[in-house]
């Protein structure tokens, strides 16, 4: 419920006077609507079906001699006139309503999305290493909807207990006896529905998560397509499919059930109610028809509105896993906030490194639960504008000190210094414009070459772009692709070889004019000629830039001023790469001896 109220105070934040506005229109429409019915007692009076002095009670007589000093003749027609000028006012009220309203709603859903997005941008690596993707996704389409409708209605429940609390002072003074037990007879009825509330919010948890499952799927399976076609599981897939939308339909028929399982339980009582009073009224109080009229109007305006009640009460409570979810990676990326986006990249200054990258006694976990560290005391230095590679086997932890050095991860215990100054919070966002960083999984937008080249230099020209793509051998397959620099690549560079991706993001990478150029398996779809080139390449870059290599080839990196060995996240040789060779018990002796095996 905390969460509903955050969300409530929210739009209130961002409606301001509107929402107030809107609610007072909503008001004056029930109220409308709710006065042209009475106003039918009137006129049915004029028409003679009922006589207004058998109904002896203040409210009516009021009106009835209101009506008394119409001239005759006019009367019904006045009437009628009075009658459809309230439904004209009230239609015109409630087009702008309707508008205002849905203007309050975007707004409302534009400020959760920009909330949210700006929440998870700013969050540090770590937030991402938790959460799965394709539960983001979940929480940014369906949950949104949900929040949506929610907050809606209950902004419709607020109006309909104002409506309902005008509705109760006429009736209540139309006939008090009668409100009392038309009102006591409605919070038995709620008591008794409480059941139904609860059953709502079970289901309701149960669609949050069945939602969630199904965009993960979705996900998933579409990212594994060509795994699940090459070992034919589309069955197997299709079956998880299948069996998740029998659930969800399960799971919809079943809340559907429960709703008009409550408006069955309300309408039966309330033909029993309104049975039970018309008989006591007629037979044992014997009243006339004018209060027998009133019964039933009472009764029909005010019943509906608990079915409502009830109705709408179920749904926002159904709704709330919804508000529970986003309020929760909200909090989570609030707690890993590790930038303030208002600050944008072109203002921050970056440093420049003039002698060396220090890892200082870094220890790194995943989680608390691993006994195993993936960072086991680091210690080493990485000389400025010379070449550093990092080997080891799959696992040692080569990707995990990279991303400690980058910040992207924060280490246990230990530190890192930029020429002797830690990398902390304040100064990160500095520290990483020095650097381009080209992943083991790099990423390209479906989107042109040129759009994904100018994303990190906006105001690069063509003779620079063309620079970037022959330093990483990608200009000669770029020049023979049909639209050149303006071929869009696909979902992630789908339309290109592994190779090819490689180039366009290392030439991105280049783009940037780094200080410090990190390389985590950055050439390993290449071949080794296209390969040899770019080393090439990057020896002539060495002492103007910093470039760190992660790389499984050691043939790569034999001109690297120096070679780390990582073993199970510890440091366990560190020199020049035919120092390394010498040492014929080492571990990168090893490595090179499986790797000429291999080869040969
Ligand atoms: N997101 C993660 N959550 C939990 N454990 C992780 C995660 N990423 C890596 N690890 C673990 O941390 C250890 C080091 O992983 P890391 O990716 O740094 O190794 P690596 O040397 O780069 O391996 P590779 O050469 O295969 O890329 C491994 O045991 C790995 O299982």
């Amino acid at each position: 419920m905390t969460d509903l109220i955050y969300y409530m105070k929210r739009l209130h934040a961002v409606s301001g006077i509107k929402l107030y506005l809107n609610l007072i229109m909503m008001i004056v429409i029930s109220s409308i609507e709710g006065f042209s019915i009475y106003l039918l007692v009137p006129l049915l009076g004029i028409t003679g079906l009922v006589s207004m002095g058998s109904v002896n009670i203040p409210f009516l007589d009021h009106i009835d001699r209101v009506v008394q000093e119409i001239p005759p003749h006019t009367r019904l027609l006045t009437m009628i006139a009075l009658y459809i000028l309230l439904i004209i006012v009230q239609s015109v009220i409630q087009k702008n309503q309707t508008v205002q309203s849905s203007n309050i709603q975007q707004a409302f859903i534009r400020d959760i999305r920009l909330k949210t997005y700006k929440d998870l941008i700013q969050a540090d690596w770590s937030l991402f290493l938790r959460t799965r993707k394709s539960d983001i996704n979940h929480i940014l389409n369906y949950e949104l909807v949900r929040i949506i409708l929610g907050t809606n209605l209950v902004l419709k429940l607020m109006t309909t207990f104002l409506f309902t609390a005008i509705q109760l002072t006429i009736a209540f003074l139309l006939s008090y006896k009668l409100t009392l037990f038309v009102m006591a007879s409605g919070l038995i009825l709620a008591l008794f529905s409480r059941r139904f509330s609860k059953h709502a919010k079970k289901i309701g948890a149960e669609t949050s998560e069945l939602n969630r499952q199904y965009v993960a799927n979705i996900t998933d399976h579409f990212n594994g397509i060509k795994d699940i076609k090459t070992n034919t599981l589309e069955s197997r897939h299709y079956g998880w499919f299948k069996r998740l939308c029998e659930q969800l339909e399960t799971n919809m028929t079943q809340f559907v059930r429960l709703q008009s399982n409550t408006q069955q339980f309300y309408k039966i009582t309330s033909a029993i109610l309104i049975g039970a009073l018309i008989y006591v009224s007629f037979e044992v109080l014997h009243s006339q028809a004018g209060q027998m009229l009133l019964i039933v109007v009472i009764f029909s305006r005010l019943w509906p509105k608990f079915i409502t009640v009830q109705n709408s009460w179920e749904s926002i409570v159904s709704s709330l896993p919804s508000f529970r979810s986003l309020r929760k990676l909200q909090q989570e990326c609030e707690q890993a906030k590790e930038m303030d986006l208002f600050q944008p990249a072109s203002t921050i200054e970056p440093v420049a490194m003039a002698y060396e990258i220090e890892c200082r006694g870094l220890y790194f976990r995943y989680s608390e639960n691993h006994s195993e560290y993936a960072l086991n005391n680091i210690n080493v230095k990485i000389p400025a504008r010379g070449m550093t590679a990092i080997v080891g086997k799959s696992g040692a932890g080569k990707s995990t000190l990279i991303d400690s050095i980058i910040g992207l991860v924060q280490p246990e215990r230990g530190e890192v210094l930029f020429d002797g100054e830690q990398l902390t919070q304040y100064n990160i966002q500095a520290i990483r414009r020095m650097f381009s960083f080209v992943s083991q999984e790099p990423f390209l937008f479906h989107a042109s070459i040129r759009d994904n080249l100018m994303l990190v230099d906006p105001q690069a020209t063509e003779e620079k772009l063309w620079e970037a793509l022959s330093f990483s051998v990608a200009d000669e397959f770029v020049r023979k692709l049909p639209e050149g620099l303006d071929t869009i690549i696909g979902d992630r560079g789908v339309r290109l070889s592994g190779g090819e991706r490689q180039r366009i993001v290392l030439a991105r990478a280049i783009l940037r004019e780094p200080s410090i150029l990190i390389l985590d398996e950055a050439t390993s779809a290449l071949d080794t000629e296209n390969e040899a080139r770019i080393q090439k390449a990057l020896d002539l870059l060495k002492g103007k830039m910093t470039i760190i290599i992660i790389a499984h080839r050691l043939s790569t990196i034999r001109n690297a001023d120096q070679v780390l060995v990582l073993e199970r996240g510890m440091l366990v040789q560190q020199g020049g790469f035919h120092q390394l060779s010498a040492e014929p018990r080492g571990t990168f002796s090893k490595l090179l001896a499986y790797q000429l095996e291999a080869n040969a």
